[in-house]
């Protein structure tokens, strides 16, 4: 027997806050319950351990909450810092890493045996979830050769992929299981070549292909800023016909990350969002609230505010 002393049952009224707070979840539980979201975790976004952490905590949350969480990483920063400790230079165009063979080897080494071993047992710190692949795995990605487009001309960058088909059969094995699958962005190229995705781009061809509910990348700013470096106003919401007429404009890494976007939205996925993965547990605030933050790619035939449940 337990006896609560005089005045708890008083006391934890005070609660009330919290249950309100979970109460505020029920229509996204709703909403949610049974669909894929394909999570993109940022290098930038992972330097951070207390932040890899919560990263952790929230994606296993999804899983015990009855979303499918599928993780696809990035790695950009560890994979730089890794080549200067070779003495080798890293040079991005267009927001791609310049890809020579032996950089490759090093791409491929980092991600899959660096990066992703890491979130994996970040992961399965709070149950036998997460098992780690590489796009290579089952033919899951397959690509070729990209080129970088620079002032309307194509520039080689050497073994940099585009995804050009997807079998998701094995992710989605993975899923039905219970599991987390956590990707690392190198595909098998049909040439025989391994190439470098841009996590971005894995991320969001993947969605596509598991007809996700949601895509979310989580990267090292607030959102997509209307006037960067300018300003640090964010846009909180557009449609993909606004993006695709922005894109043109933005740089570096956000490039290839509304170009995600842009693809995922137009093939199905139900909206795409871009956060900051700099504040702790901003991916289950974004997918839990009322509260939207980041800025939220939806389609075009998509009227009214997604936030306000319509
Ligand atoms: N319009 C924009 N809004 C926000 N960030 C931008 C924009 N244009 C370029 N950037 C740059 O893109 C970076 C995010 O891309 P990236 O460094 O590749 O991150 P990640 O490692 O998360 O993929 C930001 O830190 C910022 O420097
Ligand atoms: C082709 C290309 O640029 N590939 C990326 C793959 C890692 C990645 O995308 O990591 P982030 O998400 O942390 O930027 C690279 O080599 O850096």
């Amino acid at each position: 027997m337990q006896i609560a002393p005089k005045g708890e049952q008083a006391r934890n009224n005070t609660a009330l806050p919290k249950a309100m707070t979970l109460i505020e979840a029920l229509p996204w539980l709703e909403r949610f319950h049974g669909k894929t979201v394909v999570i993109k975790f940022g290098g930038n976004a992972m330097v951070d351990d207390s932040l890899k952490s919560a990263f952790a905590q929230d994606v296993v949350f999804l899983r015990y909450a009855g979303l499918h969480p599928v993780v696809v990483h990035g790695g950009g920063p560890q994979i730089s810092a890794q080549l200067a400790k070779l003495g080798l230079e890293s040079t991005f165009t267009a927001g791609l890493r310049v890809t020579t063979p032996e950089t490759m080897d090093v791409v491929r080494m980092v991600l899959a045996g660096q990066v992703q071993r890491e979130l994996v047992g970040l992961l399965n710190e709070h149950g036998p979830f997460a098992v780690g692949m590489t796009g290579e795995d089952a033919h899951t990605m397959t690509a070729v050769k990209r080129y970088a487009v620079v002032d309307g001309e194509q520039v080689d960058i050497g073994l940099v992929g585009d995804i050009v088909n997807i079998e998701p059969g094995a992710v989605k094995a993975l899923i039905a299981d219970g599991r987390i699958p956590v990707i690392s962005s190198v595909a098998r190229g049909a040439d025989g070549h391994v190439y470098n995705i841009n996590a971005d781009t894995a991320a969001a061809a993947l969605a596509s292909s598991l007809g996700a509910e949601m895509l979310v990348v989580l990267t090292d700013v607030e959102g997509l800023y209307a006037d960067w470096p300018n300003s640090d106003d964010v846009i909180s919401q557009l449609t993909a016909s606004e993006l695709e007429a922005i894109l043109p404009t933005l740089a570096s890494g956000m490039l290839p990350k509304m170009e995600g976007c842009l693809r995922a939205v137009r093939s199905g996925v139900g909206t795409a969002r871009v956060l900051d993965g700099r504040v702790q547990h901003s991916l289950l605030l974004e997918i839990f609230t009322d509260e939207g933050i980041g800025t939220m790619v939806v389609p075009d035939d998509e009227t009214t505010v997604l936030g306000g449940l319509a």
